[in-house]
């Protein structure tokens, strides 16, 4: 494992510590437009099973492309990302999708559910697409787990914003995926509603030992996290531990 493209000791400690870890990446960089732009540049870092990071930065600084990375939604430029011991670089496109449908979960910020489908379907849609089975005891903790047992019949267009994120969140969960990655899965929710899908991803990670990483822009939302990778320029600038609102604030007026 290479040292990230930063000095910091706590950086460098962390990254250089793989064992554990659910997705690992090593040198990563991404370029558009023939090299023009450099979205990401020689970025190593690596996310410890049952973890929850939040990753920062500014309008353009690289999150998306760093989130599309790590989760195999795009390939690297040059580099090495690998999910558990799996190289995604290594895998061919039906591979890659069917390791994103299995072995990942995604929340995006608007929530992306079938309107067609109820609250169960929409669910279970990642086991179906898999040929694979809901597991009755696995579901019902889900369900629960994000307050929609109630709602299992209600369609998308039935239920608030706070309601459609919590669905997606299960969906998510259900595969017990080995690492979830959330784009900004707050933005369109009110503090408090926020506050709730935040919770449920927080108590994910301690009840159940999920690994979770998180792209906000809202100091708020990533003082849930258990600490705050910071990204400029493509390249991955600090760590703040344990963080809070305020000391996330503090950091990103300082970045
Ligand atoms: N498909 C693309 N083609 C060309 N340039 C791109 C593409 N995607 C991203 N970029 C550029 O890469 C850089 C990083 O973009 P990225 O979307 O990863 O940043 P971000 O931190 O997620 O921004 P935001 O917070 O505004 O969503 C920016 O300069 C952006 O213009």
């Amino acid at each position: 494992m290479t040292a990230p493209n930063t000095v910091p000791g706590a950086i460098a400690a962390h990254a250089a510590d793989p064992g554990g870890a659910a997705v690992t990446l090593e040198r990563v960089t991404k370029s558009y437009d023939r090299g023009r732009v450099t979205a990401l540049d020689n970025v190593s870092w690596s996310f410890r099973r049952g973890t929850f990071t939040a990753i920062m930065g500014a309008s353009g600084s690289g999150k998306s492309t760093f989130l599309h990375c790590a989760s195999g939604l795009d390939l690297p430029t040059s580099g090495t990302v690998r999910l558990g011991d799996t190289d995604l670089g290594k895998l061919k496109e039906t591979a890659l999708t069917q390791l994103r449908r299995d072995r990942v979960g995604f929340v995006f910020q608007g929530y992306n559910l079938v309107p067609s489908m109820d609250v169960q379907r929409n669910i279970t849609l990642p086991l179906r697409l898999g040929g694979r089975r809901a597991d009755t005891g696995w579901l019902t903790e889900v369900v629960h787990r994000v307050g929609m047992a109630d709602r299992l019949d209600h369609k998308p267009s039935q239920l608030s914003g706070g309601q459609q994120q919590r669905v997606a969140v299960a969906r998510a969960l259900v595969t017990r995926p080995e690492i979830v990655f959330a784009d900004e899965p707050t933005a369109a929710l009110d503090p408090r509603t926020a506050g709730h899908v935040l919770r449920l991803l927080r108590e994910a990670v301690d009840g159940i030992g999920q690994t979770v990483v998180l792209v906000t822009h809202d100091p708020t939302a990533a003082a849930w996290a258990d600490s705050v990778v910071f990204l400029s320029e493509g390249r991955i600038v600090d760590e703040l531990p344990r963080p809070t609102a305020a000391t996330v604030l503090t950091r990103w007026e300082t970045l």
